[in-house]
């Protein structure tokens, strides 16, 4: 039988499920976390907490094209909108940052698009490897960060979902790997002296773990990893500048002056909403959170 094309526009109703059959869950790498238990880790009842709450909050029922980010804490993100049921999700397109996201969103039967469709999204909820007091985020762990700037950028709202771990002053204080830059493979040997030059002697190409040989980003690029001293990180948004200058460059995994707001979840089960405005809230511990929140305004 051929295979259809695929073609999603608002209104379809093509589900994945009506094409041939796809490899089951346990061929693919997993995306979804297991149901949380009693078991669950702390992080993974804060990184739950913090995208149960945000998903509460901001993807609303209007809300009708929805970017999913990358890491692990986005499945949490998708959990929770799948719980918003059926009859809301069917009118909904999701827009993924990446490889991860894409199977996440055909494993939870909801209507997958690219950004290349719909270039404004109404709300893309995603992670972070470190955020700010200011709200700029590193990203890039996942070596997902271009696609993610996309959807950030498309995004009316663009809402940062992380654990305590990432709930930072200053970049690079955390996440001391470095900022994320996605470089055209040829361009990498350049690219890496002109960081050096730039100030970050230690910057190297990212390797695999499984793999002989660099990691390759979802659209067939490398990533080096460029650590920077404070004084260059508490200015990121110059910093992003110079770097995204060199060229070869194709993204750099700061993202400066985007989010709307930031929720971290706490070790002792406390909520930290950190907004745009410099706002911040204490969402106290309750025994079975996060079950019902106010959307936000
Ligand atoms: O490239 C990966 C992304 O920027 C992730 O959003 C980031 O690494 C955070 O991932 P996690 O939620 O697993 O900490």
């Amino acid at each position: 039988m051929p295979i259809p094309p695929i073609v999603l526009t608002r209104d379809s109703s093509i589900l994945p499920d009506q094409y041939p059959a796809r490899p089951s869950l346990s061929e693919r790498p997993p995306t979804t976390p297991a149901v949380p238990t009693v078991a669950a880790t702390v992080i993974e009842e804060a990184k739950r907490l913090a995208a149960w709450t945000a998903v509460d909050r901001h993807v609303l029922p209007e809300h009708k094209i929805i970017g999913i980010g990358s890491g692990s804490t986005v499945p949490y993100v998708v959990e929770r909108i799948v719980a918003q049921g059926s009859e809301v999700n069917k009118d909904r397109i999701f827009i993924p940052t990446g490889f991860q996201s894409k199977e996440l969103i055909i494993s939870s039967k909801l209507h997958l698009g690219d950004v290349d469709q719909y270039p404004t999204i109404d709300v893309t909820i995603d992670g972070a490897d470190e955020v700010d007091s200011d709200l700029n985020c590193i990203k890039g762990g996942g070596a997902c960060h271009l696609r993610e700037k996309v959807l950030a950028e498309a995004a009316d709202t663009w809402i940062v979902v992380a654990d305590y771990r990432k709930n930072s002053q200053v970049l690079g204080r955390n996440w001391t790997h470095g900022i994320p830059v996605e470089v055209a493979p040829f361009a990498y040997a350049k690219v890496l002296l002109n960081l050096q030059l730039l100030g970050s002697p230690k910057a190297t190409l990212r390797m695999g773990k499984a793999k002989a040989g660099p990691i390759v980003t979802d659209n067939g690029n490398f990533v080096i990893d460029a650590p920077f001293p404070e004084e260059q990180m508490k200015d990121p948004y110059t910093l992003l500048a110079r770097v995204k200058m060199l060229t070869g460059v194709v993204e750099v995994g700061l993202f400066c002056h985007m989010a709307k707001a930031a929720y971290f979840g706490n070790q002792d089960g406390s909520l930290t909403i950190r907004w745009q405005d410099g706002k911040i809230e204490q969402i106290a511990a309750t025994p079975d959170a996060p079950t019902q929140v106010e959307p936000a305004v």
